[in-house]
């Protein structure tokens, strides 16, 4: 979808801001540009809607070379979000979503009545924010009109960046776990520059790491951080890439244990001495059809005429399978929960405890270091296509 064949960009007082550089974006997929200051990201995103020129090999977006398309045109069919935001000071925050629409054409309500649309989908409900100036708005709420307004004439390509730079850690990680869901269902082609490699991970189907103005190492999350192609990939991960791969490795059924059960539709006296055979002080509370109801203790059961579903409390922390370690151990530390409940869709797996983390922390770093992981992975590259 996006293509860079052999790129190169020498600024014209000899600076050379990137070198040689071959990638893919695939449609549909968010590509993260990660590295230290200076090293050539946003020159990279800039040549993608003519912004910069590129000195050196061509860009294809969409199999056609930009070279030949009019720059104009070109940025129509891209949205660009970038830190500083830069909405118009004196236009209403609707007006500023509907800026592009407006621009390719569309009829005033149409246009407006699509950045409604747009600021509702961002977390922004337009009845309230819509008539507002960007003054009016934190810094958080100007980072969604940003991208609301980048998404409005729905282009297919979005180019990001430092789109959540702006902003406090708290609502930074707000608004990327939101571009998220959007993203999985607008499933834009996107390019993502930040300095964080914890945006990168978190942010990235694949992630694109540079030294100073080429690409160390082009790969998904997990493989940049289980198998860092040089030592500079590895330094420029940190230490900590361990806990980082927390964010990479997903709860799979086989890492669970089987607590005891009890059934909704069950006398509460035969479920204690079920609980009281076994030795364990709670069980799991669930439908005949294996739908997670919640948890209950034995000491609630005793002595108890009932039936377990009176008796059930709710379940506080649990988690989808497939979701990430990190998710599951942030569960845990926010319910000061000693193991969390994994379910698929409204059915139980089983119960994940700290035990059982660790082990499948270790798996996820056993297999990269067998090179497992990175068999898997798929490289693209100009060669291959
Ligand atoms: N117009 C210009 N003329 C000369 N050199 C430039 C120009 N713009 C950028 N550069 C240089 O090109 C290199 C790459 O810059 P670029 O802005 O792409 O880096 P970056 O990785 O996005 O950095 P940052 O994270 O600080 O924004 C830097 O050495 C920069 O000084």
């Amino acid at each position: 979808m996006i293509r860079f064949e052999q790129v190169g960009k020498v600024y014209p007082d000899g600076t050379t801001a990137v070198d040689d550089l071959s990638f893919e974006v695939a449609e549909g997929e968010l590509v993260t540009l990660v590295g230290p200051s200076g090293c050539g990201k946003t020159t990279t995103m800039m040549m993608v809607n003519r912004l910069i020129e590129p000195t050196a090999g061509r860009i294809l977006v969409d199999g056609e070379d930009i070279a030949g398309v009019d720059p104009v045109k070109l940025r129509r069919r891209i949205g660009y979000v970038i830190q500083q935001v830069g909405l118009f000071p004196h236009r209403t925050v609707l007006d500023n979503t509907a800026t592009v629409p407006a621009l390719v054409g569309w009829k005033r309500a149409k246009a407006r009545a699509r950045a409604a649309e747009l600021l509702d989908l961002v977390g922004l409900d337009p009845k309230t924010y819509g008539s507002r100036y960007p003054a009016q708005l934190s810094g958080g709420q100007r980072q969604r009109v940003g991208v609301a307004r980048a998404l409005a004439a729905d282009p297919p390509v979005l180019l990001m960046d430092e789109p959540f730079g702006a902003v406090d850690p708290v609502v930074r990680e707000r608004l990327q776990n939101e571009f998220l869901k959007l993203q999985a269902t607008v499933r834009k082609t996107v390019l993502l520059v930040t300095h964080d490699i914890e945006e990168a991970v978190r942010m990235g189907d694949r992630i694109a790491v540079y030294g100073q103005g080429r690409i160390e190492q082009f790969d998904t999350p997990a493989a940049v951080l289980g198998t860092p192609a040089t030592p500079y990939v590895a330094q420029f991960v940190g230490a900590d890439r361990g806990l980082k791969r927390l964010s990479v490795t997903e709860i799979e059924a086989s890492d669970l244990e089987q607590p005891p059960v009890a059934y909704l539709d069950e006398p509460a006296a035969t479920a204690a001495r079920e609980l009281a055979v076994l030795g364990a002080r709670w069980a799991v509370v669930l439908s005949r059809q294996g739908e997670l109801h919640g948890w209950v203790s034995g000491d609630a059961l005793r002595g108890s005429s009932g039936t377990v579903g009176e008796l059930a409390r709710r379940m506080e922390a649990w988690v989808p399978v497939g979701a990430p370690l990190k998710q599951a151990f942030s569960e845990m530390l926010q319910h000061d929960a000693g193991w969390v409940a994994v379910v698929d869709g409204p059915r139980f797996l089983g119960v994940l405890t700290p035990a059982k983390l660790h082990e499948a922390l270790r798996r996820s770093v056993d297999a990269d270091a067998q090179g497992v992981a990175r068999d898997e992975v798929e490289f693209d590259s100009v060669s291959d296509a």
